[in-house]
């Protein structure tokens, strides 16, 4: 028995397929945020937080955010079909009037990214900003004084990180052998590092 498809899914699954989408990833702290936003302001791009998304999950008490908030408080992965459905809506949303979409924090395994391609579309590039652990550690704990963040405290942090370099080795792998991944160094200061990542987006617009 073939799965019935209706037409307005069609149209919109069309729709994903032909936009330009970045997956942003990097460890926590790496610069992400900071980066995505200097590429809304000159590009136009959506610019779409998983982490965000989540967040703002668990800030509605749904069923949802109470089954959620536990893992994130802890470091730990968020099953990948809850964080998925919340992206694919963000992104229908936005669909009809966006240049593109920023996808910052995602994927944080292989299976995410596989499952996101099943449901919505490849990924034009990955965009990858690098760091050292130090760094990273440096700037959540600056960040940490303003942005009561449940997660931005010193133990929490060291679960990020190891979850982080845990599972990003396969993923970068996995990207650079499909020639989509685009590495941008970060330890200098985030207007340099913006200048690099304007580089690799002119390419494909
Ligand atoms: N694709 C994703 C994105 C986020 N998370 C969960 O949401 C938390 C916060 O994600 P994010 O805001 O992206 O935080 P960090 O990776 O720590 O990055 P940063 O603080 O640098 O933005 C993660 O620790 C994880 O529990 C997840 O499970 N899967
Ligand atoms: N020196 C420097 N600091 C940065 C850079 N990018 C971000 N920061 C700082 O590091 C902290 C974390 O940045 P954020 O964008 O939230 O990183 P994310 O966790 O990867 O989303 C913030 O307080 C930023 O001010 C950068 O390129 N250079
Ligand atoms: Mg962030």
């Amino acid at each position: 028995m073939g799965i019935c498809v209706s037409s307005d899914e069609k149209a919109e699954r069309e729709k994903l397929k032909k936009t330009k989408i970045i997956f942003v990833i990097g460890g926590p702290g790496s610069g992400k945020g900071t980066q995505c936003e200097k590429i809304v302001a000159k590009y136009g791009f959506t610019h779409l937080s998983t982490g965000d998304l989540l967040r703002a999950e668990v800030a509605s008490n749904s069923p949802t955010g109470s089954q959620i908030k536990d893992i994130m408080q802890n470091g730990y992965l968020v099953p990948l079909e809850i964080v998925l459905k919340l992206l694919r809506n963000a992104m229908l949303q936005k669909i009809n009037t966006c240049k593109g979409f920023l996808i910052d924090g995602y994927p944080r395994e292989i299976k995410q990214g596989l499952e996101f391609e099943k449901m919505i579309a490849p990924p034009t590039i990955v965009l990858i900003i690098t760091c050292s652990a130090d760094t990273m550690k440096q700037r959540i704990m600056k960040r940490a004084a303003t942005s009561s963040r449940a997660d931005d405290n010193e133990a929490t942090i060291v679960n990020r990180l190891e979850t982080y370099f845990r599972s990003t080795d396969p993923i970068i792998a996995y990207y650079e052998k499909r020639g989509l991944l685009r590495k941008v160094p970060a330890e200098g200061d985030a207007d340099v590092v913006f200048n690099e990542c304007c580089k690799v987006i002119d390419i494909i617009l």
